[in-house]
């Protein structure tokens, strides 16, 4: 039997790194944080330490995890796509067996309680997922996940095929319910990795709440046209929508109606939409999906 080594890669996996940054006088300094679940991978001249199990190409994951401590105590963190950045070009500058790196990162929001006291936000978390090669290009996703949303009217769902298997009865009025994971692209035009965040995140709201939804996915298009529409900064959008069913209760045998009002949030299983959205030029995405 031949076989042969296929493509690979390694890394730190969800290195937690907490950045303070202090700002004032020591004893009366405002603090600054940054949360992140960072995750590196990297690929290049490994055939060696798969095939012979000789690492000089290798630079072990825990120099990697080191890295991303020292190189957030040197620079700070920033926005989590400069910081993402930062690492990957500095893996693959400066290690010629590394041609490639991909960096994810995860960020934890706080909100503040006072100078140095914070609360953890429970809603959606950032992310990023940078690569970056040694020709130089380096592509940028961004995004979020775990943003929960429910609209308690204005969605409809019917006019869908029925067979010998279907039994979902036609609605007029349902909870419609779903956990966001959206991923952008970013055209490379623009490092204004905060501003576009928050336009990306301000027009998934504005569209989920806006829309009279026939159905998730085409909430999920109109969420993506206008996150496109809004910034122009990003090429592509790429959502992931849970349905978090909403089922309204039998409740005739307690002699009562149920005119929409009470439900069994149902965990599972649940329909899982997604599909992406993306400008008719958008250009080529490279690596930057992988
Ligand atoms: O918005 C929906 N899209 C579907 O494809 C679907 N399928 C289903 O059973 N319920 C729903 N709801």
């Amino acid at each position: 039997m031949s076989v042969k080594l296929g493509p690979n890669r390694y890394g730190k996996a969800e290195i937690r790194l907490v950045r303070v940054v202090r700002d004032g006088p020591v004893d009366d300094a405002v603090h600054h944080v940054k949360d992140l679940n960072v995750s590196t991978s990297l690929s290049g001249d490994m055939d060696a330490v798969h095939l012979t199990g000789d690492n000089a190409a290798v630079l072990p994951t825990d120099t990697q995890k080191n890295t991303a401590y020292a190189l957030a105590r040197e620079h700070g963190v920033g926005q989590i796509e400069e910081f993402a950045l930062l690492l990957a070009r500095h893996f693959v500058e400066s290690q010629p067996t590394v041609h490639h790196a991909r960096v994810e990162i995860d960020e934890y929001a706080w909100r503040r309680e006072g100078p140095h006291s914070f609360v953890r936000e429970g809603g959606e978390v950032r992310t990023c997922a940078v690569h970056h090669d040694r020709d130089g290009r380096s592509t940028v996703v961004s995004g979020l996940k775990d943003l929960v949303l429910m609209n308690t009217t204005g969605s409809e769902f019917h006019g869908y095929i029925v067979d010998e298997y279907t039994t979902l009865q036609p609605t007029t009025d349902r909870i419609l319910a779903t956990a966001v994971a959206a991923r952008w692209r970013h055209t490379g035009d623009t490092t204004a990795y905060g501003k576009s965040y928050e336009q990306v995140r301000g027009s998934l709201l504005d569209a989920f709440a806006g829309t009279h939804s026939l159905s998730l996915q085409q909430t999920l298009y109109a969420m993506g046209e206008r996150a496109l529409t809004a910034c122009p900064e990003i090429c592509e959008i790429r959502l992931s929508m849970p349905n978090k069913h909403h089922f309204p209760v039998d409740l005739s045998p307690f002699g009562l109606d149920n005119q929409n009002e009470v439900f069994f949030a149902a965990d599972r299983p649940y329909g899982l939409i997604e599909g992406s959205v993306l400008r008719e030029d958008a250009s080529d995405a490279g690596f930057a999906w992988e």
